[in-house]
């Protein structure tokens, strides 16, 4: 447990998650003094210190409660949840939300001039993963018994540095397996980044302070899930023109200067508005189809 009173976050310090993380806190309203080389980031405007650190020493941070909230990929949540049981170490914490970056998968992958192969050409074969937790698990899943080879980085470089037959590693866009001459198979898991909590928290003005960010943060991902529409409609056919349009309510209706035919409607929407569906609208007469973003939003 910590003896401060300020909320403390672990967050990356920097990788794959820590730009996105410094945006969140923007997002939240949560001003930080960032300077490169600094540990600790204390808000200037609500009690709240941010550490950056490695990104998986944030587990163990929340699971012991040196941190109260951390943003980590499921992928080392799920690592390191194993790792510590096995270990007889304190491993729970709360999900409080799943954020909408981070996305990678686990996957397996193989020199491409194997070409396609089937599950059981991994029997007795070694695998070079940094999630070793998570791929004993599917390997016994699987009934493949293989040994693994644990490296923490440069997994891709493994088969052909001669230190193992296949890896099991994060692929997003696919480009560095290519670089390495690998293909890519079967996903063992996908990932987000999430917002974990410690269950050892028991300070009430942190809690109050996390049920007012938890708001916040559903209203950020609402508003970027969002969009405003705003488009000319004729009357006649404004019954057609709303049932195209995904997943709104009610428009807002408004008459334009000088014109009776015509009205204005302006709607926020869950969905995207595809391009085919702009032409299906226009078609029916409507025009100065605006599409924007949205910055905030509280329902
Ligand atoms: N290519 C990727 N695209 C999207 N997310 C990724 C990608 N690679 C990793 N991630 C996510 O970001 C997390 C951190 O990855 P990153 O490579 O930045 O850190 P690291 O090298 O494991 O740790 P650190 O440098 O902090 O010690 C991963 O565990 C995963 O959840
Ligand atoms: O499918 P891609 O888009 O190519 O991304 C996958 C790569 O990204 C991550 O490493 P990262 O680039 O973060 O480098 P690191 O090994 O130094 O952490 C991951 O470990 C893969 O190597
Ligand atoms: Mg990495």
């Amino acid at each position: 447990m910590t003896d401060t009173k300020r909320l403390r976050i672990a967050i990356q310090k920097s990788g794959r998650l820590s730009t996105d993380c410094q945006n969140l806190f923007k997002q939240l309203g949560i001003k930080l003094n960032l300077r490169e080389q600094k540990l600790i980031a204390h808000s200037t405007n609500m009690p709240i210190d941010i550490l950056r650190v490695r990104h998986n020493d944030i587990p163990g941070l929340v699971m012991d409660g040196v941190c109260d909230l951390g943003i980590v990929g499921e992928n080392e949540l799920v690592e390191m949840q194993a790792e510590r049981q096995r270990l007889s170490l304190p491993s729970k914490v709360n999900k409080l939300a799943k954020l909408d970056f981070g996305y990678c998968r686990l996957a397996l992958a193989w020199p491409q001039e194997l070409g396609l192969i089937d599950k059981n050409w991994f029997q007795d074969k070694k695998i070079a993963t940094t999630y070793p937790a998570i791929l004993s698990e599917y390997l016994t899943r699987e009934n493949i018994s293989a040994s693994l080879v644990n490296l923490s980085g440069s997994v891709e470089v493994a088969p052909r540095a001669g230190l193992a037959d296949a890896i099991c590693d994060l692929v997003s866009t696919g480009a560095t397996l290519e670089a390495n001459g690998l293909m890519q198979g079967e996903t063992i898991m996908e990932s987000y980044a999430c917002l974990i909590q410690s269950p050892t928290l028991d300070c009430s003005n942190k809690s109050a302070l996390i049920e007012k960010l938890l708001p916040r943060l559903k209203a950020v991902k609402q508003a970027k899930e969002s969009k405003y529409i705003m488009l000319h409609a004729p009357k006649a056919r404004l019954k057609e023109i709303c049932d195209l349009l995904p997943g709104t309510g009610q428009p807002t209706m408004l008459a334009l200067a000088g014109s009776d035919e015509i009205v204005a409607l302006h709607m926020v929407s869950q969905e995207t508005l595809f391009w085919e569906t702009m032409e299906s609208l226009k078609q029916l007469g409507a025009s100065s189809i605006l599409v924007m973003p949205i910055e905030k939003m509280m329902e």
